[in-house]
């Protein structure tokens, strides 16, 4: 069990959540082997019905990559607060304690957010140590790895080609990929004072992105909000820790590139009020100038007589991320550029 510092700061500010109960815990968390074979149709039924999905088996990321960058992450979150003060407060890159993001989000959490460049980290965003950075940059790569994966088999589990119609953005040279270290400190005094709340470790929200892959430890937290079916459209629910596997999470960017047959989920952190959590996303990006539409297959496919229309104005996925830059954490950053559907034509009455 890893117990870090407490943090320095107090809980006002930050908003309290129900803990979970024995039976929000979600059982139901769907799992793909991507070495198995029909792993692109199960990547493609989780995603549409999910948005997210775990990968125990066939991700090919060596256990000793995880353990690395996570014992650096454990390391820096344990060193003298004015060693990490040194390097935040995160503008959006750097360390973080709190504050999220620059428009009053706040959680029970510190950060590093570090910008990565190709298949390394960027100049842009220094890690604080050099076994840091090392550690960083050889798990970078097993993710980018893995994202790629995962799009190719979107695009084939979708019917679209080439392979790498998706893919590709994440891996070209001006992709524009981070990655985020969180620790979720204990928060003992909340146990006495109010047993049946947690403090939000990180408010919900979606990612921009395309495609993130998460990595925890054992410490539980994450919550989803399962939108599979009308009933429990939005009903939140625990996802079991599980520091042997990886959870791949839909984002806004392939909802769009899929006209909403993908969706990107909503999810939460509630911290623990006894162990630490240490998460590591990788989130995986397009290019700033990538225009983010429906792929033409996907429409051309679906229409039966004509196309299928987008659901969606056009926006480069430099354009949402400013717009996501500005918006609060819970925002609904679709909304903006859901296209007007003209209400169907009424069959005149026989
Ligand atoms: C309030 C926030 C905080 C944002 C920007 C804005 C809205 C969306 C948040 C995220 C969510 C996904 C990771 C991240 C790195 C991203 O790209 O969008 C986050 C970013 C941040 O933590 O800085
Ligand atoms: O820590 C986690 O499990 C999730 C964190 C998260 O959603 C984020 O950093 O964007």
């Amino acid at each position: 069990m890893v117990v870090l510092a407490k943090p320095p700061a107090p809980l006002e500010q930050i908003s309290l959540v129900r803990s979970p109960e024995q039976g929000d815990y979600f059982a139901g968390v769907p799992a793909v082997d991507l070495a198995a074979p029909g792993a692109a149709r199960d990547v493609v039924r989780a995603c549409e019905r999910f948005g997210f999905f775990k990968v125990a088996n066939g991700h090919g990321v060596p256990e000793g990559v995880v353990g690395r960058l996570e014992a650096e992450a454990v390391r820096f979150f344990a060193s003298p607060q004015a060693e990490k003060d040194a390097h935040g407060p995160a503008s959006p890159f750097g360390y973080g304690n709190r504050r999220i993001g620059r428009n009053g989000d706040m959680g029970w959490l510190e950060y590093l957010l570090l910008a990565i460049d190709g298949a390394s980290l960027s100049d842009a965003s220094p890690a604080p140590s050099s076994s840091l950075r090392d550690a960083a940059n050889e798990y970078v790569g097993a993710m980018r790895g893995m994202a790629r994966t995962v799009l190719e088999m979107v695009a084939e589990g979708l019917g679209v080609s080439p392979r790498g119609a998706l893919a590709d953005m994440v891996t070209d040279a001006a992709s524009d990929q981070l990655l985020r270290l969180n620790h979720y400190p204990p928060c003992p005094l909340l146990q006495s004072l109010m047993p049946n709340c947690s403090p939000t470790g990180f408010g919900e929200h979606t990612d921009p992105q395309l495609v993130s892959i998460l990595h925890s430890n054992g410490t539980s937290g994450l919550q989803v909000a399962l939108h599979d079916a009308a009933d429990n459209a939005g009903h939140w629910v625990s996802v079991p820790s599980d520091p042997s596997s990886f959870l791949v999470i839909v984002g806004d960017s392939l909802q769009v590139m899929t006209n909403g047959r993908l969706r990107s989920v909503r999810h939460r952190v509630v911290a623990n009020k006894l162990k630490s959590r240490v998460s590591m996303i990788y989130f995986g990006g397009p290019p700033l100038e990538q225009r983010i539409a429906p792929l033409r297959q996907l429409l051309a496919a679906a229409g039966g007589d004509g196309e299928e229309q987008s659901r969606y104005e056009e926006f480069t996925w430099g354009e949402y991320k400013k717009a996501a830059y500005l918006s609060r954490l819970g925002d609904n950053r679709l909304a903006p550029f859901y296209r007007h559907q003209p209400p169907p034509i009424a069959k005149p009455q026989a």
